[in-house]
């Protein structure tokens, strides 16, 4: 068509950079993370970040990394994919066979949340953590659960 543009962006980037908006949200010092789910007619069925319960207040909750899990921010942050995965409201059925875009490759608890709510794909930008035992296990419950997994790279 006449005057058409074409370098569009593609629809991985696209929500690839839907996630790393998100990310963008993460009061997080050290690891922001952004998930986007979107299904096979390109729609997007839900966003999430890395955060504390909205009901509890990040200002009060410690942010660093301690090894008293009282003082550890691990102890209180809800994953990207998780959170969003409880924010989706429509029916659980309609995550089936969705792709998740995230910039973080998931943890192993994220791995069987995904399973579980029936995510078929997981789009990943970074796997800073990769070969690490949590890493190796997600790795292990995706293949085993026939949830396939690829990386893409999005231009600065
Ligand atoms: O699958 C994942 C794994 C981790 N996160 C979040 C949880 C934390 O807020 C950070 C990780 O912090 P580190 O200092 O790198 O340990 O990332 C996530 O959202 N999803
Ligand atoms: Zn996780």
């Amino acid at each position: 068509m006449p005057g058409k543009r074409t370098d569009v962006i593609s629809w991985d980037e696209f929500f690839m950079r839907v996630a790393m908006a998100a990310a963008m949200r993460s009061k997080d010092p050290n690891t922001q993370v952004g998930a986007c789910i979107a299904d096979a007619n390109h729609r997007i069925l839900s966003v999430g970040y890395n955060g504390t319960p909205s009901a509890l207040n990040d200002d009060e909750f410690p942010w660093e990394t301690a090894d008293d899990p009282l003082l550890d921010k691990h102890s209180y942050v809800i994953h990207a994919e998780a959170n969003a995965i409880l924010n989706y409201r429509g029916s659980n059925k309609d995550l089936q066979g969705a792709t998740v875009y995230v910039t973080l490759f998931p943890c192993h608890e994220c791995a069987k949340t995904l399973v579980q709510a029936g995510i078929g794909e997981v789009v990943y930008l970074g796997d800073k953590y990769e070969g690490t035992q949590d890493n190796l296990i997600s790795k292990r419950i995706l293949d085993t659960c026939g949830v396939t997994y690829r990386q893409v790279t999005v231009a600065d």
